[in-house]
């Protein structure tokens, strides 16, 4: 796509824990660009710094140095965090997928909640509901489930299951319906810090290639945190982290 802007773009992005004396280098300057449908593998040692830059694109903290461009639009910086309407443009798919649904909620129902959170977020406090004239899609019953039931077939998840509690599906399928969750949000970006650490070496194959599929065939921008070499190379591109500066 001649000129569009790229869906992911990290402009030398600094990290650092701690205050004053305490102030210790978390991620040292980082720069990469994502295209939309590719995926990046951030990889690096233990400490360099991978899980700081993707809290820092999931907008979680803040740099210390550099900005992070979204779709050509000022994502964070230093002194600027991620505004609310924007927010479902990045979207994030956890470690551990079960705990990251409501317990007593069916998968279906905690994947509504969260594109109604975020409808919310991007049209004002409005109820996001039936009324509401930017939520067409989301706002009637039968637009919410074709969403949730089209994101669910990108994640490769079994619709059946989205009428499951997360502790009545496998690992796995808890992972599907994590990454439809978060392409329901309809992102530009999706993050993915160690999505398959949790899983056995099948499983885990087979979700790797659900959210490598997924990603392209949506034209999403997948930015993966991995020690896993094999996943790594099954990604367009690896950017290798330089380990933080040590401390004096
Ligand atoms: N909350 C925190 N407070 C202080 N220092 C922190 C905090 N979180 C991380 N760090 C430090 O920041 C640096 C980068 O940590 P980070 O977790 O981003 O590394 P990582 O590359 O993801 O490591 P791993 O591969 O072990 O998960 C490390 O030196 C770590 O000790």
């Amino acid at each position: 796509m001649g000129g569009a802007a790229p869906a992911l773009r990290v402009d030398r992005v600094a990290a650092v824990h701690g205050r004053g004396a305490q102030a210790r280098q978390a991620l040292a300057p980082t720069s990469l660009t994502v295209e939309g449908g590719e995926s990046v593998a951030v990889v690096g040692r233990s400490g360099a710094g991978k899980s700081t830059l993707a809290d820092i694109v999931l907008g979680l903290r803040s740099p210390a140095e550099g900005r992070v461009v979204v779709r050509g639009l000022a994502w964070c910086s230093p002194s600027s965090a991620p505004e609310r309407r924007h927010r479902r443009l990045v979207q994030g798919v956890p470690q551990d997928p079960a705990a990251s649904f409501v317990p007593r909620w069916t998968l279906r129902a905690s994947i509504e909640h969260a594109i109604r959170r975020l409808e919310r977020a991007a049209h004002g406090s409005g109820p996001g509901g039936p009324g509401d004239p930017h939520n067409a899609d989301a706002g009637t019953r039968a637009g919410l489930e074709a969403r949730i039931e089209r994101a669910a077939g990108l994640a490769s998840l079994d619709p059946a299951l989205l009428d499951r509690r997360p502790s009545e599906v496998s690992g796995g399928q808890a992972q599907r319906a994590a990454i439809a969750r978060a392409l329901a949000a309809d992102p530009a970006v999706l993050v993915a810090d160690e999505p398959t650490s949790a899983l056995d070496p099948e499983t885990s194959w087979e979700v790797q290639t659900a959210l490598l599929t997924a990603s392209a065939q949506s034209g999403i921008a997948l930015l993966l945190v991995t020690h896993d070499p094999a996943f790594a190379a099954r990604c367009t591109t690896t950017v290798r982290l330089a380990a933080p500066a040590t401390p004096r």
